[in-house]
């Protein structure tokens, strides 16, 4: 018997499992389809278990930095129990995701979906039938095309390490392979990171980026730019890294070269629905080519930055188109951190896009290394940077790097979101000494 829904949702992370609660809280009859872990990438394999490790790495860098100062600090990271704990978390989400979902009465369906018709999906055996379908596949990690890809690991497996290795190689230059070095310098491990070009983390401020890579060195990372990789090789229990000029042994090789969009195997071809590896084409309503098929979060080729809380913000979005919505989605100032060491974020009118247009915009550089903050915390180098719109002379950017940039760039994204000037700020009193004291420095 074919099941018939208002609404199947393919792929339960984030975006999809949004999106299906909402349509069901709606009084919708809904379905959702996962082949893999219920909850997806960000906790299973992405953000949250990312966050675990970060948090020793984190408690030790910041004791490290007071090691004299007043704290006695004999840390070192413990990578089984760390791991243990992670696994501790982990292994209670997809289970615990697939049953919240199902008791709230949504129909939970374990398989690959892939379309037979714009309207009819088979998984394994069963086939069903929706009015509108929300693709939320996300994305896989890319691997390198090269001479022995098959012995390159993933972010993936990194965060499934039993051991940490003496030595690792990272290639990339982006999100991952700047957290995984942090991660794994403070566990003890000697990490090369490899770029093919000059330019690693290209969307953020360049002289913070070139600090950020000064802070990763004195823990024992090495970034090698403009240098690509064209084989590894096996050598006994360990591998070598290849390139022109290049050849260096490891015990370990992560590939951090970007993410592709599962939605090469969804059938989309036969159905009209067109695609790439950055995800299924959409419209500004987040529909693809047919119109009752949207796509949502990693795996729609959207214009903006591939996280979370987008797909989030999309899955609510697509919900309210399905119930009848007609507005153009606008995205708000999405701010974004890098987890490594130290914290680097920004939001807003980047520096870059800044740089391009002096004549409307200025970029103040703030070093904050003599703040009661850092000084307390003995941080070097903390810096922001701030866009200010001389239109109106309005805070409409920031850049940080330091241990506390994830928290300034949210205080940030506020100030920024309702437009706040420096008499607002400077009104507001925020309880002292914290990062929300430190803005009214700031503005
Ligand atoms: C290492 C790492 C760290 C990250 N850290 C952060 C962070 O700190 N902050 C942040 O905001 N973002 C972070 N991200 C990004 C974040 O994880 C993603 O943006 C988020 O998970 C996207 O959610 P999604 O629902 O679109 O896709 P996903 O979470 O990838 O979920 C898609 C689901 O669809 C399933 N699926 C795919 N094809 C099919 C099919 N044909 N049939 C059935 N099911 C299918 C998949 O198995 C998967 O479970 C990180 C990502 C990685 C890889
Ligand atoms: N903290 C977070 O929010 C967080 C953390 C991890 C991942 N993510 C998400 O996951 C996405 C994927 O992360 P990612 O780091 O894999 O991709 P990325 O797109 O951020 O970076 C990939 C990097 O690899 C480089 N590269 C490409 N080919 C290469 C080669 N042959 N050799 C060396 N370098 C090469 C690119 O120039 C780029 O700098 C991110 O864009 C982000 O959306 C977010």
């Amino acid at each position: 018997m074919v099941e018939k829904y208002d609404t199947v949702v393919i792929g339960a992370g984030p975006a999809g499992t949004a999106a299906a609660s909402s349509l069901k809280a709606q009084g919708q009859k809904v379905a959702i389809v996962e082949e893999d872990l219920w909850g997806g990438t960000c906790p299973n394999r992405g953000c949250d278990p990312k966050k675990i490790l970060y948090a020793a790495v984190e408690a030790k860098e910041k004791a490290d930095l007071l090691a004299g100062q007043g704290l006695n600090t004999q840390n070192s990271i413990n990578w089984a129990d760390l791991m243990a704990n992670k696994r501790d978390y982990t292994k209670q989400i997809s289970p615990g995701t697939h049953d919240s979902l199902a008791n709230n009465g949504i129909e939970t369906i374990n398989g690959h979906a892939h379309f037979v018709d714009p309207h009819t999906l088979k998984v394994g055996q069963q086939t069903i039938e929706a009015q509108n379908v929300i693709i939320a596949t996300g994305l896989r990690p890319r691997i390198l095309d090269i001479k022995g890809k098959e012995f390159l690991q993933t972010s993936t497996d990194f965060l499934d390490l039993d051991e940490m290795p003496e030595s690792i190689t990272i290639l990339g230059g982006g999100y991952v392979a700047f957290e995984l070095a942090g991660i794994a310098s403070s566990a003890g491990a000697k990490v090369t990171l490899i770029h093919h070009n000059n330019r690693p983390l290209k969307a953020f401020p360049e002289n913070l980026v070139q600090t950020l890579c000064d802070q990763l060195s004195k823990n024992g990372v090495e970034t090698v730019l403009d240098k690509e990789i064209t084989e590894v090789q096996e050598d006994n229990a360990s591998y070598r890294v290849i390139g022109n000029d290049f050849d260096k042994k490891t015990d370990k090789v992560f590939a951090a070269v970007g993410r592709i969009a599962n939605v090469d195997q969804l059938g989309l071809d036969q159905i009209g629905v067109d695609y790439s590896s950055k995800g299924v084409k959409v419209n500004e309503h987040l529909q693809s080519d047919v119109s009752h098929i949207y796509a949502v979060g990693d795996s729609a080729a959207s214009p903006v930055l591939k996280l979370t809380p987008v797909a989030g913000y999309e899955a609510n979005y697509v919900v309210g188109q399905i119930l009848g919505d007609h507005a153009e989605i606008e995205y708000p100032y999405i701010p974004t951190i890098i987890f490594s060491l130290p914290k680097l974020a920004q939001v807003g009118v980047t520096v870059n896009r800044a740089q391009e247009d002096t004549e409307r915009y200025e970029v103040k550089t703030v070093p904050m290394e003599d703040w009661i903050t850092y000084k307390r915390q003995h941080e070097k180098q903390p810096l922001v940077q701030l866009v200010i719109d001389q239109k109106n002379d309005q805070v409409v950017g920031a850049a940080c790097l330091s241990m506390e940039a994830d928290e300034m760039i949210n205080y940030l994204t506020l100030l920024i979101k309702h437009g706040y000037s420096a008499e607002d700020v400077s009104q507001t009193p925020f309880a002292y000494p914290t990062i929300a004291s430190d803005i009214q420095y700031l503005y």
